[in-house]
């Protein structure tokens, strides 16, 4: 097959190649189309439940803390027992873990932090605020009523809201509720995304000559995991059409999502769009003003969104945070952030064609007087190699109809987690 022929054998044969292309924004809104939240739930132990989405509210089952216990190391006491002296015998000590206990009248007793309020204690004095003599305490100034005491239910109610539904659990969600005697949650099930690179060129092996490595399964593995999908990895499917069709019905009604990269240009041998629709899926939209990215597609087949992104790892990676973040926060109910919204300032000249929005690569040199960031670019705007973004702090994108820009002009950007600050 040369490479002229670009036409769809389906009912999506609508979207022609030279058809107007969508701007992104539109493209994240047909991507969005896509997908629905998902419904079903499951339950999981608290150690497996990190970054998961909770499905139902959770509740204290009881109050919080569950006895008064005292927040300080000191001495409890009566606060009567001090009017008209300042020393108390100490009679005993009481310790985090010991059973409750009464403080007789006119004394004190040691106590520890966390340890249970001896009953008939109304204040607890620093150990810090007396003299401590052993076997009697001194007290200068006596303490406020209820001093240093943590009462019973004054961190939280018994009945309580402890975490919406639709909380993403982090680690102090998940401290709070071992702290409650949560040990199961009830979670929404997370995404369930098939995964395949396309490409005859395209291996996990050793490169022969004219073959490269996949780089972008191992990628995109890595960054649907850390969002909480669950990937599964189908490898890389060859550049032909029948084996590609094969492929997508053999998916069954099993996914979420579909995501492909390669093969959704103009090639001959460019196949994906042409598989899905004789696999019975459909194509909604197909090429985005969008550098990198441009070809991306997106459609679905029986109940999944299938997103072809183009096999560029640049375009891939630009293409991961702008359609399917957002793809993957709706599927577990979350609201999609829209990407790269912060602004910042630009240190670089930069003439460009206008045409297409641009997202490029980014290093965060410095704030300027208004505490803004300020950017640098990276690289030369080639789709093909990853190590400027791996050298970036961020992505930052410009609009389609932008020209240029010059040092000082607005920019928005996505910064990643680490910076690692110019080379
Ligand atoms: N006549 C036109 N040609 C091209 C256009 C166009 O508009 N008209 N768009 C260009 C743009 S932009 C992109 S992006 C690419 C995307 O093409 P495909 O999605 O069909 O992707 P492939 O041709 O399969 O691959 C493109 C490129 O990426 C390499 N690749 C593919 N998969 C991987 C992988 N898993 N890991 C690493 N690298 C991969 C592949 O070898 C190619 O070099 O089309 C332009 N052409
Ligand atoms: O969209 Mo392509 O990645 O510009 O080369």
């Amino acid at each position: 097959m040369d490479g002229s022929s670009v036409k769809i054998g389906c009912d999506c044969d609508h979207l022609a190649a030279h058809q107007t292309l969508l701007s992104h924004t539109e493209a994240v809104e047909v991507a969005l189309a896509q997908v629905q939240p998902i419904t079903q739930t499951e339950k999981v132990g608290l150690s497996a439940a990190h970054g998961r989405i909770t499905a139902t509210r959770i509740v204290a089952a009881g109050a919080m803390p569950s006895f008064d216990n005292s927040a300080m190391d000191g001495f409890a006491l009566r606060l009567d027992d001090l009017s008209g002296r300042c020393c108390l015998p100490v009679v005993g000590t009481v310790a985090a873990g010991d059973a409750p206990r009464d403080l007789p009248a006119g004394t004190a007793l040691r106590i520890y932090t966390g340890a249970p309020l001896p009953r008939g204690a109304s204040a607890v004095v620093m150990v810090e605020a007396c003299i401590d003599k052993g076997h009697k305490v001194h007290i200068e100034t006596p303490p406020a009523p209820g001093a240093n005491i943590r009462r019973a239910g004054s961190d939280q109610r018994a009945g309580q809201m402890l975490l919406p539904a639709g909380t993403q659990l982090a680690p102090h969600h998940i401290g709070l509720l071992a702290a409650n005697g949560v040990r199961d949650v009830t979670v929404t099930r997370r995404p369930r995304v098939a995964l395949f690179s396309t490409g005859d060129e395209v291996t996990d092996g050793d490169c022969l000559p004219g073959r490269i490595k996949d780089a972008n399964r191992p990628m995109l593995s890595a960054l649907l995991a850390r969002d909480g999908a669950e990937v599964h990895d189908l490898g890389i499917l060859p550049d032909d059409a029948a084996a590609t069709e094969a492929a997508f019905r053999a998916l069954g009604n099993a996914y979420d999502l579909i995501l492909t990269t390669g093969a959704v240009s103009m090639g001959g041998k460019d196949h994906v769009r042409a598989a899905l629709c004789a696999a019975g899926g459909r194509i909604e939209a197909w090429r985005v003003a969008l550098k990198p990215g441009k070809p991306v597609m997106f459609g679905s087949l029986n109940d999944a969104a299938v997103t072809g992104l183009p096999g560029n790892p640049m375009a891939v990676h630009v293409g991961y945070y702008m359609f399917l973040q957002p793809q993957l926060a709706r599927l577990t109910g979350a609201a999609p952030q829209p990407f790269a919204e912060a602004p910042a300032r630009a240190d670089f000249d930069w003439q460009r064609k206008s045409g297409r929005a641009e997202v490029f690569p980014v290093c965060l040199i410095g704030h300027d007087t208004d505490g803004l960031p300020v950017l640098r670019r990276l690289g030369q705007g080639v789709s093909a190699t990853l190590l400027p973004l791996a050298q970036a702090d961020g992505m930052a994108i410009v609009a389609a109809d932008c020209a240029g820009v010059a040092p000082g002009d607005m920019l928005h950007w996505h910064p990643f987690n680490t910076f690692g600050g110019c080379a």
